[in-house]
């Protein structure tokens, strides 16, 4: 197989992909890597599956190869399962990593330790030509920080203690992320399809 299109425009996720593909001797792009600018899918769906599926397939569609889309966030308990599905706009459509955290620290300024419980979710979805659309979930439990601490990652990690750990995830390397992230975990999942392609 030559390359394997991954259906999103997050720089951060594909920073994880290739760390994590590299190993597996596998060439990604992902949408911004392409000769066509392709527009933004709108993602309707009110869950990490809906949400993977309509990226995945839109995709599909339009190449007629085998695609996969990742569609993640953070889970925080205390929040009610807020940000989820929204995890990306959470303070608004300019899917600023920086407000939305900010968002995340304001809400939770009064929740104590004990309370602070959450977690990472990544859906993928593998969407191939005249097939039914596979879907693999990984999680990451962790706890949320009183402020944002770490350069590395993106998203919601300078604010998520993994479980056990005293760094959050921006503060570990990219190599130690990617061996506990929940993208690793749905990732292992389709290791075996990966491999057959
Ligand atoms: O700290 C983090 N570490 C992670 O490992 C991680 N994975 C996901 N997220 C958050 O969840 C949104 C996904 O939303 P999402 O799946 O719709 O992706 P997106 O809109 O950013 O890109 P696309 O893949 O849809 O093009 C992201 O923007 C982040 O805010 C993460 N935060
Ligand atoms: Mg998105």
């Amino acid at each position: 197989m030559e390359e394997l299109i991954i259906a999103t425009k997050n720089k951060g996720k594909m920073k994880d992909f290739r760390v994590l593909f590299e190993p597996l001797g596998i060439k990604i792009s992902s949408l911004l890597d392409l000769s066509e600018p392709i527009d933004d899918i709108e993602e309707t769906g009110t869950t990490f599956e809906e949400n993977a599926a309509i990226k995945a397939e839109a995709i599909c569609e339009k190449f007629n190869i085998p695609v996969i889309a990742d569609d993640s966030g953070i889970e925080i308990d205390a929040l009610n399962g807020a940000p989820g599905v929204y995890s990306a706009r959470y303070a608004g459509e300019d899917k600023d990593d920086k407000t939305n955290l900010e968002k995340v620290l304001t809400e939770m300024q009064d929740v104590p330790q004990a309370e602070r419980t959450g977690r990472f979710v990544c859906v993928l979805a593998i969407a191939q030509p005249g097939q039914q659309t596979i879907f693999k979930r990984g999680e990451c439990e962790g706890t949320i920080g009183y402020q944002a601490i770490g350069k590395n990652g993106f998203g919601y990690d300078p604010i998520f203690y993994p479980t056990g750990s005293a760094k959050t995830m921006a503060e570990i390397t990219p190599d130690e992320k990617n061996q506990i992230s929940h993208r690793k975990k749905a990732l292992d999942k389709i290791e075996n399809w990966v491999k057959q392609l």
